[in-house]
């Protein structure tokens, strides 16, 4: 692909994604790999320099592009050498038109902006949730352990127990040691919240949004299968992913349980009132893994925001009723918006008076409410909050 046809190719993707995150379809990820299957004439060299565009894109426009042509004009308006492809050459774009507008360029959204300031961050804090996330993989200590595994290249040792950091893009996957279950892709700051948990051999714990299984495969590691673990969801396709992970992985998962989204104590009833920990891992807007997927900021408004808020106490007070008399629930969101983190665990207590916030021993991050708070730019993790509660 010549440069241009390279540029001209970012911008369909771009048309691509942008709908679909209005509409809260693909991915982002998704919907490139998808257009590269159907284009196998494009080498490596032509994806990875197409995918680096779209994704320069993304990371300038905080407000939705109206385009993708005006989403890549932004990008050209600070590089010339983007500006120089658009020569109307064959397969690359036509030459920008007099007068004709680029995308606005930004943080995020304007309302979502003032949404994070609002909930304590600063531009620093906000520019960091933008920046490329390294790669850091957990050590699985149900097979291996961080001090002896031999892997193809050196990692950095993290703050939790079995984190190891390499360079954003390495090609893990492809590494024997991922192939035969040795180590898992997951970032330090989910590592350092299930390390945190306040959860013990013997225990039983329900996992209630588990999706494919990423903490509760920490568990499971973390407690030497020693505990009982139920993994639980309302998504089938994510919950299907968990079994043949824990497989791989060596980790006994007792109960794996597809929930009917409104209706999930049907399926829960035999564990109520039974569990030592509920770790509550909510759906969330992901504002604090936009530095692995930035069209995040596309995807929010605050009427989907209000949603995710009802359907984030609605799990918690699920866990309520899961939970033993002076039993636990941690409720952790990958958000760092007020309204998905402290103000829940405030409206849970204004619900439960007489349980009470504790606080998790976790080595990083620092307070906000009645929690606590993990941010890419003070603790080089992704964004999370994670608060603890006590049962009566
Ligand atoms: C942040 S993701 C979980 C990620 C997972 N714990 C991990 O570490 O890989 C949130 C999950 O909540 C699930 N969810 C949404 N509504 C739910 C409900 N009513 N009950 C249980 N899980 C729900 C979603 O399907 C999604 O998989």
């Amino acid at each position: 692909m010549t440069p241009a046809a390279r540029v001209q190719a970012a911008i369909e993707l771009l048309d691509a994604i942008i709908p679909a995150a209005r509409g809260k379809g693909a991915p982002a990820d998704r919907i490139i790999a998808d257009y590269f299957r159907a284009r196998r004439y494009a080498g490596s060299k032509d994806r990875r320099a197409v995918r680096d565009l779209v994704y320069a894109a993304i990371r300038l426009c905080g407000p939705v592009p109206e385009s993708g042509r005006a989403a890549m004009l932004a990008v050209a308006t600070q590089d010339d050498s983007i500006a120089a492809q658009f020569d109307g050459s064959p397969h690359g774009p036509a030459p920008r038109a007099e007068g004709e507008a680029a995308a606005m360029t930004g943080l995020a959204p304007k309302w979502l902006a003032a949404a994070l300031r609002a909930s304590g961050l600063g531009g620093r804090e906000i520019a960091a949730l933008l920046e490329r996330a390294p790669l850091d993989i957990r050590v699985n200590a149900l097979k291996a352990d961080r001090a002896e595994i031999d892997l193809p290249e050196p990692g950095e040792p993290l703050a939790a127990p079995q984190g190891l950091r390499f360079p954003s893009g390495t090609q893990v996957e492809q590494w024997e040691a991922f192939r035969d279950g040795l180590i898992e892709v997951q970032d330090l700051g989910s590592q350092l919240i299930v390390e945190a948990l306040p959860v013990a051999a013997g225990d039983t714990i329900v996992d209630l949004c588990a999706g494919g299984g990423g903490k509760t495969l920490a568990l499971a590691a973390r407690l030497g299968n020693a505990a009982s673990i139920v993994a639980a969801d309302t998504d089938k396709r994510r919950l299907g992913n968990l079994a043949p992970r824990a497989e791989r992985a060596g980790a006994a998962i007792d109960h794996i349980v597809l929930l009917d989204p409104g209706r999930e104590m049907q399926a829960l009833g035999p564990f109520a009132g039974k569990a030592d920990h509920v770790l509550v891992d909510a759906p969330c807007s992901g504002s604090g893994t936009w530095r692995r997927s930035p069209e995040g900021r596309w995807r929010l408004d605050p009427a989907e925001l209000a949603r995710l808020n009802a359907l984030q106490d609605h799990v918690l007070d699920l866990a309520a009723q899961l939970v033993r008399p002076g039993g636990s629930v941690s409720f952790v969101t990958c958000s760092l918006l007020d309204a998905e983190g402290p103000d829940r665990i405030a409206a849970f207590l204004s619900r439960h008076p007489d349980w009470r916030a504790e606080a998790l021993p976790l080595p990083l991050g620092s307070q906000r409410g009645a929690g606590w708070r993990l941010d890419p730019f003070h603790d080089a993790t992704d964004g999370f909050f994670v608060a603890g509660l006590r049962s009566p």
